[in-house]
């Protein structure tokens, strides 16, 4: 099929803003698609071409893009980064450079979505000597044989930023709708396999029946069961009648999966950093059977056997080179408090029997292999909890998790089956849209940010403007990053690219019809800069309305 049919099809998702139009939209063009196309136009239609767990990436930075397009073009590289300035986006400059493009191509053929999906993956490929000249290759042949539209998407995709406003959800809905399946069903299959190629493709081939078959393999990452705020022990733990409590560290979720002889680590967000904690792998290979099974837990940094902050944890996760030095220096420790597949799959088992298990199974001998620690709480032991909250936070931990001792493990929910209770008040992460420079000797700075939430679209909706909570330090470094990622400016105010992530701390949500969400925030503080979280890590809109329904 072509690549033209596809691109039809962006335009149009990006020429409305209806969900439900969408959802349309996308069913429509699924139903068309043959089996081969279907998997990979799962993947397109989010602007990927590896499913989000893959290691694998296409990993080319916006200036080379550039180069091939001013190749492409028959421009220079100055007038190509003029065009995207003016614009905003690669892909609208490819819309109006492309226009005055000098080098026709003849005879071109016309690009096949087989082929653009095939040249994209084969990016990641692509290492060692001449690798930028052979990457630009690559690029060149799509661009050269692209027609205006299909360059601008084209561009959006290899720069990872497909702004048509679709997102899981849409997707998910399109394909219940094409082939006429129970949205709960396309639901979990993703949630399961975090592969819309393999649930698009399933549920084509198979139907229905074919995804509930779908389940956990040990290897593929799984998207975790999430968290609420818990209201207090006294009202909680009577209602969920036998409760599994344990300590809740601050350092980094691990997803363990060991597959055959083959160990692999994923973050909560479904990252594969295997590579970053050799020492993790030596642990679970020797103090865990040698059967096929995931497991999860919380890594965290220690020194004299005391817990570090979080960021010291992080520093070991994103390391790429001197990593046996790294080892020596943040010494870490597991503490594991769940099992989703033991042989067999046991997501679907309660959590008691899941506890059961992977104590049976974990050989915690040496210092570094944990189980959470944890005490089952019920009506007449509130106080026993109380003080297991107590010492969890003494001995330099977050809090502790209460958990209903009957549910079974549900991959992506943010429910009320999965409560934590913090000494800490609860905080949201958030992406940068914009903000506004001081006034007098503060003129130089940004001082106030303007932060959104992603919507159910992907797109990024206004909240609350934050000013407090930066040093003079900090003030600057943010105020760099926001004139490298500028839109345009107008007397103090500044909008920018989304890309800055800041973990804001507030007193309370309120309804406010300012802001794009419908709600702000009283007393914004700004805790941290998430340099460790993109753009599809700050919480949703979805998130923010229903702490504001719950109160917490
Ligand atoms: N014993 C434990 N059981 C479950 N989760 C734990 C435990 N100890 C620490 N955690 C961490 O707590 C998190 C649960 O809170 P939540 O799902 O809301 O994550 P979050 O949004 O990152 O919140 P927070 O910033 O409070 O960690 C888990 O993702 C996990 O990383």
């Amino acid at each position: 099929m072509k690549y033209q049919e596809l691109v039809d099809v962006y335009s149009a998702l990006e020429a409305t803003t209806k969900r439900l139009e969408k959802t349309e939209i996308i069913s429509e063009f699924l139903k068309k698609l043959d089996t081969g196309t279907i998997e990979k136009v799962g993947l397109l239609i989010l602007g990927v071409v590896f499913p989000a767990w893959s290691s694998e990436e296409i990993g080319i930075g916006g200036k080379l893009v550039e180069r091939a397009v001013a190749e492409a073009v028959g421009t220079t590289q100055a007038t190509v980064e003029d065009a995207v300035r003016d614009e905003g986006d690669i892909g609208l400059a490819c819309i109006k450079l492309y226009a005055k493009k000098s080098q026709m191509t003849f005879f071109s053929q016309p690009l096949t979505i087989d082929f653009v999906f095939n040249s994209l993956r084969k990016l990641s490929q692509i290492s060692g000597s001449r690798s930028t000249n052979r990457k630009i290759a690559v690029i060149l042949e799509l661009l050269s044989q692209a027609s205006a539209t299909e360059a601008k998407y084209l561009t959006r995709t290899i720069t990872e930023e497909l702004r048509i406003g679709v997102g899981d959800g849409v997707v998910r809905d399109a394909i219940a709708q094409a082939f006429d399946i129970d949205k709960k069903v396309v639901e979990r299959a993703q949630m399961l396999t975090n592969d819309f190629s393999v649930v698009a493709k399933t549920a084509k081939e198979e139907g229905s029946s074919g995804l509930e078959k779908l389940n956990l393999t040990p290897g593929t990452p799984v998207k975790p069961m999430l968290a609420q705020l818990a209201p207090p022990l006294e009202e909680i733990i009577p209602e969920m009648g036998v409760a599994i409590c344990d300590t809740k560290y601050d350092g980094i979720r691990l997803q363990v999966h060991r597959n055959n002889d083959e160990i692999n680590i994923f973050t909560r967000r479904l990252e594969n950093i295997t590579h970053a904690l050799p020492e993790i792998v030596r642990l679970f290979d020797e103090h865990l059977p040698h059967e096929n099974y995931i497991v999860e837990g919380e890594v965290i940094a220690t020194r004299d056997g005391k817990p570090l902050p979080f960021q010291n944890i992080l520093h070991r996760v994103r390391r790429k080179h001197n990593v046996e030095e790294a080892i020596e220096n943040v010494p870490l420790k597991v503490y594991l408090f769940d099992v989703m597949y033991y042989q067999v799959p046991m997501i679907d088992e309660p959590l008691k029997n899941r506890r059961t298990i992977l104590e049976s199974i974990v050989d915690t001998s040496v210092d570094e292999m944990n189980l959470s620690t944890m005490k089952i709480g019920t009506a007449e032991n509130i106080k026993e909890i109380q003080e297991l909250f107590e010492t969890s936070i003494k001995e330099g931990h977050e809090g502790i998790m209460i958990k209903d001792a009957s549910e079974p493990y549900i991959p992506g929910l943010r429910g009320k089956k999965m409560l934590k209770y913090k000494a800490e008040p609860e905080t949201l992460d958030m992406i940068v849209i914009g903000g506004t420079y001081g006034i007098g000797k503060r003129g130089d700075f940004v001082g106030s940010y303007l932060v959104a939430l992603r919507d159910e679209n992907n797109e990024f909706k206004s909240v609350a403007y934050a000013a407090t909570g930066l040093d003079d330090a900090t003030l600057e470094y943010l105020t760099g990053k926001m004139k490298e990622l500028e839109l345009s400016t107008k007397g103090r105010e500044i909008k920018v690219e989304p890309k800055i992530v800041l973990e804001i701390a507030f007193s309370e949500i309120v309804e406010s019809p300012e802001y794009e969400t419908g709600y702000s925030l009283r007393f914004p503080v700004v805790k941290n800069i998430r340099k460790d979280k993109g753009p599809m890590d700050v919480d949703t809109v979805e998130r923010l309305i229903s702490m504001y329904n719950t109160g917490n």
